[in-house]
């Protein structure tokens, strides 16, 4: 169903908040599309009131720690109702313990806001290497507008109506990475690591399917897809925070010599308490979070995994 909310069809000016490594190739992306593109960054001298002037479309890139502030920033400033918000950020707020997607709204609650996610390790995009995104919106011309936008022969962008299940998908799936690289970094086979993506896949679509998203959208590219390339791929942080961890690296010292952010460490954290609330059984992120605590080793965290209860599948 279209939603009337989005007027702007063809959108010629956006503005991307951000300017670390997502940031700057979806910046690319749309540049070469012949958009005008302009970058902000919190580091930079150019103000956001000066760069948000005239924006059809805003797209925030930032980590998921600044995402609060920057919403509250730019709620402060003259925004036209036509603007469309996209999100690419993938992290869920500690404070609100909701998407960034549902900040926006929440701050925008008449614009429309579409959810930009799914396996983009942006390391592979910007030497043009072929990949493929969703973009999600309830606001079907929005989500078209945002489609246009980035798409090209390297970059396929798919359009989806269930945004929650979108932002989920990419953002779960980090906790999984975590995982993942642990496994790898133990050398447990790849009976082990096809084990740890199901049943992970299975815990995604559980916390899903709780918060309100589609479990079919969990089987496509932000789901599915984003986990297969997070978790077989050390260009991801998070992969990476699982793998150094399981060679017996303290997590601040991981940390310290990551380049970039590695969301899944909050999300993990964000999440336990989500499923604490909710009653919610997450066995594969219990685990990931303990891990992070430092309250087990990593071959204690497969142990405790590997005993739990028989059970169905
Ligand atoms: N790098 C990648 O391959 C992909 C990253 N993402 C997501 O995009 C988001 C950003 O990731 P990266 O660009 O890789 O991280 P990054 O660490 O390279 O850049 C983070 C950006 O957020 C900004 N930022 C942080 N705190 C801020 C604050 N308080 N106020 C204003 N700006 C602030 C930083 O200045 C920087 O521009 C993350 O949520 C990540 O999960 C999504 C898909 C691909
Ligand atoms: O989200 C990503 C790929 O889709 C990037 O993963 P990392 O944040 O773990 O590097």
């Amino acid at each position: 169903m279209i939603n009337p909310k989005s007027k702007i069809q063809n959108p010629k000016s956006i503005v991307i908040l951000g300017s670390g490594a997502w940031g700057t190739t979806l910046a690319s992306l749309a540049s070469k599309n012949g958009y005008d593109v302009r970058l902000w960054s919190r580091q930079g001298s150019v103000l956001l009131e000066d760069i948000l002037e005239g924006a059809h479309i805003v797209l925030s890139a930032i980590s998921m720690k600044g995402v609060a502030s920057v919403v509250a920033q730019v709620q402060s400033l003259p925004v036209s109702p036509d603007t469309i918000f996209v999100t690419a950020t993938k992290g869920l707020d500690p404070a609100a313990t909701s998407t960034p997607s549902q900040l926006w709204q929440a701050a925008f609650p008449t614009n429309p806001v579409v959810v930009l996610s799914g396996p983009n390790l942006s390391k592979e995009i910007q030497q043009g290497l072929p990949a493929a995104t969703v973009v999600a919106s309830t606001d079907a011309i929005a989500a078209s507008s945002v489609q246009a936008v980035f798409s090209s022969p390297s970059f396929r962008v798919y359009t989806n109506a269930d945004p929650l299940g979108v932002e989920l998908g990419g953002t779960l799936k980090n906790v999984m990475a975590i995982a993942a690289g642990t496994c790898d970094g133990l050398q447990l086979g790849t009976n082990a690591k096809a084990a740890l993506l199901t049943r992970g896949l299975t815990e995604i679509i559980r916390i899903g399917n709780h918060w309100g998203a589609q479990t079919e959208t969990f089987y496509g590219l932000s789901g599915l897809g984003d986990l297969l390339a997070t978790c077989n791929s050390s260009l991801s942080r998070n992969y990476q925070v699982g793998y150094f961890l399981a060679q017996g690296k303290t997590l601040s010292e991981v940390l310290a010599e990551l380049e970039g952010t590695a969301e899944g460490v909050n999300t993990t954290s964000v999440l336990i308490q989500r499923a604490n609330a909710k009653g919610i059984s997450v066995p594969i992120s219990y685990q990931v979070y303990r891990l992070l605590q430092g309250e087990i080793t990593p071959l204690s965290a497969v142990e405790a995994l590997m005993l739990r209860d028989s059970k169905p599948e």
